[in-house]
């Protein structure tokens, strides 16, 4: 058992199947179970709305995708696909205000579940007002909607869906489909109708593994999570795609858990997180627990390697090393292995398992997944 902020995380609540029902009363774990279903209706969904339509007047010059939170996880995505092969540069804004050098030369993508996210309205306002070319994923007849449309880009509505199943960090699988298929259309990214069909399947696949009924000693998800339980998780990517996944796992576990986590990817976490290794956050107890039943228990760094086949050379010795020097100081290490040929199916292990472990964990802390009051709150207090 470990506690946070006085709150215990019980590894037994992981097999209770009635709590694991009153804990989740807007049903997040079905949400994630829900991801495979989202890949094919969004395939359908981007498919008939026209996102083939991008690649007709050629290529532009740059791709912006705007969003923050999750959304903008889309834009880490595309660029973490295109970054070795692709001739055109994706960058994501999560902010209020387009860079500079953008113009009429290049594409925005605008992703928002709302449709209504202040930061993504008014870049995708001023990418507009300066005639690049839009598109959007989204809810429909929103602010977003409206000016994607009106500058005649195409639109792929998400769902019309209430409660969890509205909330951006259940739909991730639906607003990244479209904006992947918009760079597959202007022929940066290989992705059509079999890759998303082999993602969907390893979704499935991982929702059957992780199901809430199958129990903790055989459910990869909710061992996961009792790995995560107590510690303070330092998760790194050893690709660029596998350190999206370490970002999405980080601000999973802050929205739905509560829970804080440190992310980063090999090799520049090799130049500076590495020395929490050796850091008072390390190897002991650094949080006075009062209700740690034995010495020593506690919240902990561990480290947690979220590992894709395809790293570079350099970056595999680096893990390596960086396992030894862990285990040489006593920070506890995880490692999860992305399995798939195209990276898209080893972006969807990663996720698929790690969206899993984090609503787990909220449950096992006691904490409804779907709550994220406190950034609801500083969104209305702003919005004043
Ligand atoms: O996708 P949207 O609706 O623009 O929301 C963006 C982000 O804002 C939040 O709703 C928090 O304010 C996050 O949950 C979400 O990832």
């Amino acid at each position: 058992m470990s506690s946070a902020g006085g709150v215990r995380f019980e590894a037994d609540r992981l097999d209770d199947q009635a709590y694991l029902v009153e804990g989740d009363p807007s049903g997040m774990l079905r949400s994630v179970a829900s991801a495979s279903a989202q890949v094919r209706a969004a395939y359908r969904s981007a498919v008939e709305n026209g996102v083939g339509r991008a690649g007709r007047e050629g290529r532009p010059r740059a791709i912006v995708v705007a969003g923050v939170g999750a959304s903008a996880l889309v834009g880490d995505v595309i660029e973490a696909l295109c970054r070795y092969g692709a001739p055109v540069p994706v960058v994501t804004v999560r902010g209020h205000r387009l860079p500079g050098w953008v113009g009429a030369a290049d594409l925005v993508i605008a992703v928002s579940r709302s449709g209504r996210t202040e930061e993504t309205v008014a870049v995708t306002a001023e990418a507009a007002r300066r005639g690049c070319a839009l598109a959007g994923a989204g809810t429909p007849d929103t602010p977003l909607s409206a000016l994607v449309e009106r500058a005649g880009g195409p639109y792929v509505p998400v769902g019309g869906a209430t409660g969890v199943a509205g909330q951006p960090m259940a739909t991730l699988w639906s607003l990244m489909v479209p904006p992947i298929l918009v760079a597959a259309a202007l022929g940066l990214v290989p992705a059509g109708e079999s890759e998303f069909e082999s993602v969907a399947k390893r979704l499935e696949d991982l929702a059957h593994r992780c199901r809430p009924s199958s129990e903790s000693f055989i459910n990869p998800g909710k061992t996961l999570a009792m790995e995560l339980a107590g510690t303070l998780p330092v998760i790194w990517g050893t690709s660029p795609l596998a350190a999206v996944a370490a970002h999405r796992l980080a601000i999973r576990l802050n929205e739905d858990a509560g829970y804080p986590a440190i992310w980063g990817e090999l090799p520049e976490a090799a130049h500076n997180q590495i020395v929490t290794f050796d850091g008072p956050l390390a190897g002991r107890d650094v949080f006075a627990d009062p209700f740690a039943d034995e010495p020593g228990e506690g919240t902990r760094l561990r480290l947690f390697l979220l590992r894709d086949v395809e790293e570079h050379p350099q970056v595999t010795r680096s893990r390596t090393a960086a396992v030894r020097m862990a285990e040489d100081r006593g920070v506890p290490v995880s490692e999860i292995l992305a399995e798939g040929v195209h990276p898209l199916d080893r972006l969807a292990a990663l996720i698929g398992l790690c969206d899993y472990a984090s609503v787990y964990l909220a449950l096992g802390y006691g904490t409804d997944p779907a709550s994220a009051a406190a950034a609801r709150e500083l969104q209305a207090r702003i919005s004043q």
